[in-house]
């Protein structure tokens, strides 16, 4: 049977500083988030079940962790009492990469369960639900390239010129929470005001840290940087190398060393999840 895939995209930060860290002891971010249209995806069998059942497992995730089960289950109260879903995952995203594949398998299954079990939350609405589930659930429910104060839920649209981005996993697993607990993390970079961001003006403020603990991450930066600016996104381990042209990021993909996996993606400024939704929207209002 052929399946309604749901895109679920990946994002890089092209850059990220720490500016303090909140009472909640979360950090206060200053980012830009840049879609890409690549990524993992997902289909949504609706029915009266009034259960919620993934059918794909991943390795290491119990189930009923599984940020995708925990963002229907957040959504289902404000279905009918009946509505049931069994959801597949094309998973192609590596995890703890730092590129939000996990927050973004939970927007894509609050947008697209959204439609489908007829909530009719707003856009707020369902940002302020996948805030719940990761900092780095909003951005992907707006499905827009944009500037990001706060923990990251603040976003302010960016639309930027296309591009290009290698982005390569050296194979290692960097936890989110262990890089935030870190003492030496630096955590007092001033406010940027988003008029006079570059690129070469800013910095990832996590790298040097998991460059220390992780030499794999440090090793592959060293590499790229020869090629294209490169950073990490996120709080890695992934790494990004920027270009203008997609032969040009194919050529240097085609030179890497066989150990580290890679992918090649075009930037967005609208993110694949928005414009299926748009489509469906659009397809419905047709019949
Ligand atoms: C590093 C980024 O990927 C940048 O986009 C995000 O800020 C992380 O977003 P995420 O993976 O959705 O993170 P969460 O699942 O919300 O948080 C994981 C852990 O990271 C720490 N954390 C996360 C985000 C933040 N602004 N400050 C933090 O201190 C917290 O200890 C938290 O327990
Ligand atoms: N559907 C899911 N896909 C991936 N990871 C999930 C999922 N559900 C729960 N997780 C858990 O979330 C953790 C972080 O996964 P994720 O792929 O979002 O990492 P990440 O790319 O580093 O994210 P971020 O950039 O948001 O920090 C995983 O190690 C896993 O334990």
């Amino acid at each position: 049977m052929s399946r309604d895939w749901w895109p679920s995209p990946a994002k890089l930060n092209l850059f990220l500083h720490i500016l303090g860290r909140l009472d909640s002891g979360y950090h206060q971010l200053q980012s830009l988030f840049q879609i890409l249209d690549y990524g993992d995806r997902l289909a949504f069998d609706i029915n009266r079940s009034s259960t919620v059942q993934l059918d794909t497992h991943i390795v290491g995730v119990a189930h009923d962790d599984n940020l995708i089960v925990r963002a229907a289950r957040l959504l289902k109260p404000h279905a009918a009492t009946d509505a049931g879903v069994r959801i597949f995952l094309d998973k192609q995203l590596p995890m703890g990469g730092g590129i939000g594949g996990g927050s973004s398998n939970a927007a894509t299954t609050l947008v697209a369960l959204n439609h489908l079990w007829q909530c009719n939350l707003t856009e707020d609405a369902l940002a302020e639900l996948g805030l719940s589930l990761g900092a780095d659930v909003p951005i992907f429910v707006r499905g827009r390239t944009a500037f990001a104060n706060g923990v990251g839920e603040e976003l302010t649209p960016a639309p930027l010129a296309p591009c290009w981005y290698l982005v390569v996993n050296p194979g290692v697993h960097v936890s989110t929470g262990e890089v935030f607990s870190l003492p030496e993390l630096p955590r007092n970079t001033p406010a940027l005001s988003w008029a006079s961001y570059s690129f070469e003006n800013t910095r990832n403020d996590c790298q040097q840290i998991v460059c220390d603990h992780y030499p794999e991450v440090a090793n592959l930066l060293h590499w790229l940087v020869h090629y294209a600016p490169s950073r990490m996104t996120g709080t890695g381990a992934c790494v990004f190398a920027t270009f203008t042209d997609q032969n040009e990021a194919s050529e240097v993909q085609a030179k890497l060393p066989a150990e580290w996996t890679s992918f090649v993606a075009k930037g967005v400024n609208l993110s694949p999840l928005q414009q299926k939704l748009q489509d469906v929207i659009a397809a419905s209002d047709m019949n």
